[in-house]
């Protein structure tokens, strides 16, 4: 074979971290090169995760406006018992939607106008701490070409974990790989795992009109007053939520499949697994002979993003810790400029990292929960403030009062985090995610004027509550009045 080419940085995986991070180091002026196993960049984010997944609540979310919400708010005409969806359409609208983010961020002719050599339908495994060969072919076996690098950035992802239950090697069953494709939808569907993909898919197929049983704990990351609404709104919606873990499965004579979660009994036309995601076949980099240590959960690294081989680091899902488009990104930027600029910026913290459950209302967190902020730093430095979204002007007039904005705040009124339950959840978070960023505290969302009616509104008169409480109780205040203010009549 000829002699290895030579980049500055190698990035193993294209998806959501490998593609900034590509990016990013050729951004910077790197002779780069991005690898990928498959024939398509875009990896889990654009394929199987997050966008076929949001793009599939839309239409969900349109079917229940449809049915539930329309006549309501003065639609006449629309005959409920009528409505089908037509998942023919569904699957285009998935399509198009990753067809034309393809387009736009994710081709190998946007990276190769950003300055990166790509490489698809490549594998690429560890010569040496400096090289990697890539190779192609249906077993992956045949060599391509030897690559030579000063840096190499890992972003090799995550595949679905199989949990322990008994005879589900022997059962057809679902995961986020194979459901946006099915041929047609299944008349019941039993989810095993309430986390993000089994609350996200539960409740969109639920209101494609799919009996969903819902197997296991409910958001299991967040605080019980976010599972008691979401378990509320699910079951109403006719969703059956089973708070056990699943034991078994087996074939039912006749078609279908039987699920046994602690006393209960399930009967379902298909089940998906949604037990969670976790980095596999890192064997297949044979990180050994770059002496890079993994383990089972993931390739360990510093919080410069560097593994124990400091030239080689890795980012996103095959880390083993928070998976997260935003966070593979971020981390890809910050990996590939720590390589070509030779400082070392630190990554976030899992604090830093926002995260949001696209049902509906959605749920998004910035900061701390109000349960991890009582753990860490103890129930009298740390109190809630709360308000109902039936006390929010624009959610009343939107029909959307189910939910609340829970501020986490210190002693000395730092904002530690947020929960928000709402619609657009995720967007009015933002701010409260900037405002932990910045520790600034609740004074400096209430002064902030914010454009009535916006749901974000809220935040400023949550914020201005405590403000104005906290000024009634200042000595200062009192002080400065009784030598230079007006008197007063009111009640004392
Ligand atoms: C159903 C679902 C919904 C989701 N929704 C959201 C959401 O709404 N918001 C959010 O932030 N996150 C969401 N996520 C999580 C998000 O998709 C992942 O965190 C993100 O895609 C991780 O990016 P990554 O670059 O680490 O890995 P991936 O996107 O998995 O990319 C890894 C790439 O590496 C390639 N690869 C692996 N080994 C090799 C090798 N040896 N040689 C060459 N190439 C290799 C793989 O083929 C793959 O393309 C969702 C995930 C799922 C499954
Ligand atoms: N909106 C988003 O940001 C979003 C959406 C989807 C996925 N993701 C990411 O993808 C990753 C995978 O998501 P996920 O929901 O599969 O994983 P998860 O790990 O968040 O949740 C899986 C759940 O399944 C449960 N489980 C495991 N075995 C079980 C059993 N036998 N019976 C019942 N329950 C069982 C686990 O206890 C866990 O609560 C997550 O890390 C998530 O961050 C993010």
């Amino acid at each position: 074979m000829a002699a290895p080419t030579r980049y500055d940085v190698v990035v193993v995986g294209a998806g959501s971290g490998g593609l900034t991070a590509a990016k990013t180091a050729a951004r910077f002026g790197a002779k780069t090169m991005l690898v990928e196993r498959l024939p398509r960049l875009g990896g889990d984010c654009t394929w199987f995760g997050c966008v076929p997944s949001k793009a599939l609540i839309r239409c969900a979310h349109a079917f229940h406006e449809a049915r539930s919400k329309a006549q309501l708010l003065g639609v006449e005409g629309i005959e409920t018992e009528k409505l089908q969806c037509n998942w023919q359409k569904v699957k285009e609208h998935i399509k198009s939607c990753q067809d034309f983010i393809y387009k736009e961020d994710d081709s190998p002719e946007v990276l190769e106008t950003a300055g990166v050599t790509v490489r698809v339908g490549c594998h690429a495994s560890f010569l040496d701490s400096k090289t990697i060969q890539l190779t192609s072919g249906d077993t992956g076996a045949e060599p391509v070409e030897t690559v030579f690098a000063e840096h190499f950035i890992l972003c090799t992802g995550a595949s679905p974990v199989l949990p322990p239950v008994k005879g589900l090697e022997d059962v057809p069953f679902l995961t986020y790989e194979t459901i946006f494709d099915l041929d047609a939808l299944p008349s019941s569907l039993c989810i095993l795992g309430g986390g993000p993909i089994g609350a996200e898919l539960a409740q969109a197929m639920q209101r494609f009109g799919v009996q969903v049983t819902l197997v296991g704990k409910l958001m299991p990351r967040e605080d019980e007053d976010v599972r008691g609404v979401m378990t509320e709104i699910f079951t109403e919606e006719g969703i059956t939520v089973v708070a056990a873990r699943a034991d078994s499965v087996e074939r039912v004579e006749g078609g279908g499949l039987l699920l046994r979660a602690g006393d209960r009994e399930l009967r379902c036309a298909a089940l998906l697994v949604a037990a969670g995601r976790r980095p596999q076949n890192l064997e297949k980099l044979k990180l050994e002979r770059a002496q890079v240590r993994w383990t089972k959960d993931g390739i360990p690294v510093d919080q410069k993003l560097r593994s124990n081989v400091r030239h080689i680091m890795a980012v996103g899902d095959c880390l083993g810790g928070l998976q997260f488009t935003h966070l593979a990104g971020y981390q890809g930027a910050l990996a590939a400029f720590n390589c070509v600029q030779g400082i070392q910026v630190k990554g976030p913290s899992g604090g830093q990292v926002p995260r949001c459950t696209f049902t509906h209302p959605e749920v998004a967190t910035v900061g701390l929960t109000f349960t991890e902020a009582v753990t860490q730093l103890g129930a009298v430095r740390v109190s809630a403030r709360l308000r109902r979204l039936d006390h929010v002007d624009r959610a009343i007039c939107e029909y959307e009062t189910r939910g609340f904005i829970k501020m986490v705040v210190s002693s000395s009124g730092l904002l530690l985090g947020a929960t928000v339950v709402a619609p657009n959840a995720g967007e009015i978070a933002s701010e409260l995610g900037l405002a932990v960023a910045q520790k600034l505290k609740l004074q400096a969302i209430a002064s902030c004027i914010h454009a009535y009616p916006t749901m974000s509104f809220a935040l400023q008169q949550l914020a201005a509550e405590d403000y104005y409480a906290s000024l009634q109780k200042s000595r200062t205040l009192r002080c400065l009045r009784s030598m230079c203010g007006p008197r007063l009549h009111g009640a004392r």
